[in-house]
């Protein structure tokens, strides 16, 4: 039998009212995985042992009525550093890497009784918007098998949307939890830059990542969000500022919220089918008693090119460490310290994570540095100053979450630029340190299409508001690809 259909709160009560062990819910998501993996492959590692184990050690102590997660399992992106279990952001050079310790948000999800199922496929490194630069495999859209699950977090909104977990973390740069999101017909939400720890992520760029939830609905994603928030006096970037419960505007009605409509996110490079999904949705709030106006996001149009110089600059520093000597991947046949180097680096790393160290690398060099990363970073507080501009008049931005639906496998791998406008509409959340999510709001030819939700800093709750609205009096997150039900 499977639970994969229950929320996380009818889970609960199966398990409180002990109609369920906690046992019996690991075996049935461990059966979920193993019959769609051979279609699917969101999965690098499934941990069937040890979950069983912990789920034995929940049982045999009770599970705890006031955790609502207790006893529930969840897939973790495999850049999220867990303690004893293999993590290798999907690449060569950490293959192999078992880690001595965990991340704060593995800690969070410890000791909120989650049970890490197992690490999720991805691009390596979370370079990618496709999932195909992931060293191992490429994972598959739940939705159909034949186009990409969107990338970078590609196993961890394959996975929940397959109805193998009903909860992954994953991370976010620029884009890598909505836009595959948006692709699988699932919600995910990247936080406010801050809002939660990346002590034991791996990092990719630094002023950029984050890591968020992915889930069927958008009050599960609330809850995960409030399992893995907060400061962390490891992280030096964590903030303080207080945390809410994310549920608490969830049924709130919406009228008179005002809601901004982008030019830029509906014009040049945006399929016409998403657009028109998109205007129907920002209609149906309207009609939920939103106001909902144009306004302009002038530099949104130079995100794209400055986030691939600040994300490959920072790149380019911190892959520094994986340099064959002191953890992963090292070349065999040496001569010298400069050929380890260069040898473990160039066999241990893939394609695109190689192009974003040397554009990094460019960027920062003496000739580039005030031409490029410097002026790159004056555009973002132009960006940044557009966000700003509009939130003194509005609750919230709204547009799509990606200029198209998933593409065929294969269709853009060798096209390294149409794969970095993939994330056209949700770089500048980034570069902003903006929370944003990505919920289903239509279809286009069978595949699912997101709407994002851009808010104020700090201010997910607002966002979860309206996506509850939304999500309440629409059906779209009712779908499912076939898949799930197998
Ligand atoms: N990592 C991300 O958030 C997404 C982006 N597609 C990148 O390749 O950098």
């Amino acid at each position: 039998m499977s639970y994969n259909n229950k929320t996380i709160k009818e889970l609960h009560q199966l398990l409180v009212n002990k109609e369920l062990s906690v046992v019996e819910l690991t075996q049935s998501v461990l059966t979920d995985i193993e019959k769609r993996e051979p279609v699917i492959d969101a999965f690098l590692s499934v941990n069937a042992d040890r979950a069983l184990s912990q789920a034995a050690t929940i049982d045999a102590r009770g599970v705890n009525p006031e955790v609502l997660t207790d006893g529930i399992s969840i897939g973790v992106k495999d850049n999220i550093v867990t303690e004893g279990l293999e993590t290798t952001a999907a690449s060569k050079i950490l293959g192999g890497w078992i880690p001595p310790y965990n991340a704060t948000v593995a800690d969070k999800l410890a000791e909120n009784g989650l049970i890490t199922i197992g690490k999720l496929n991805m691009d390596e490194f979370a370079m990618g918007g496709s999932g195909e630069n992931s060293s191992v495999k490429p994972t598959k859209n739940a939705w159909n098998q034949t186009k990409v699950p969107g990338g970078s977090s590609s196993g961890s909104a394959a996975s929940v949307a397959s109805g193998e977990v009903r909860l992954s973390l994953g991370s976010d740069t620029g884009g890598s939890i909505r836009q595959p999101a948006a692709f699988n017909g699932i919600v995910g939400l990247k936080p406010t830059y801050g809002r939660v720890s990346r002590f034991g992520l791996i990092a990719f760029a630094s002023s950029l990542d984050q890591i968020g939830p992915l889930t069927p609905t958008v009050e599960e994603n609330a809850q995960l969000l409030n399992v893995i928030s907060g400061f962390d006096k490891n992280d030096g970037t964590s903030s303080n500022v207080a945390v809410p419960d994310f549920t608490s505007k969830i049924g709130q009605d919406i009228k008179g919220m005002k809601i901004a409509l982008p030019k830029e996110y509906f014009g040049e490079g945006i399929d016409e089918k998403v657009k028109e999904q998109i205007l129907a949705a920002a209609k149906h709030l309207e009609k939920l008693g939103a106001i909902v106006e144009e306004v302009s996001l002038p530099h949104s149009k130079y995100g794209v090119a400055v986030y691939y110089i600040i994300a490959s600059s920072e790149a380019s520093s911190n892959l520094q460490r994986f340099d064959g000597i002191r953890y992963g991947y090292r070349a065999q046949d040496i001569n010298n310290l400069e050929e380890l180097y260069v040898k473990s680096r160039s066999e241990g790393f893939g394609p695109e994570v190689q192009r974003r160290i040397m554009l990094g690398t460019f960027s920062l060099s003496a000739g580039s540095y005030d031409k490029h990363f410097k002026k790159a970073g004056q555009v973002r507080t132009l960006i940044i100053n557009d966000f700003a501009k509009v939130f003194e008049n509005y609750d919230l931005i709204l547009g799509p979450t990606a200029p198209t639906p998933a593409w065929d496998l294969g269709a853009r791998v060798d096209d390294p630029i149409a794969m970095y406008l993939a994330d056209l509409l949700t770089i500048p959340v980034n570069l902003a340190g903006l929370p944003g999510i990505s919920i289903p709001a239509g279809f286009v030819d069978g595949l699912p299409v997101g709407m994002q939700l851009i808010g104020k800093r700090y201010d997910e709750a607002t966002i979860y508001q309206v996506a509850g609205a939304f999500e309440a009096t629409t059906d779209f997150h009712q779908h499912l690809p076939v898949i799930f039900d197998k």
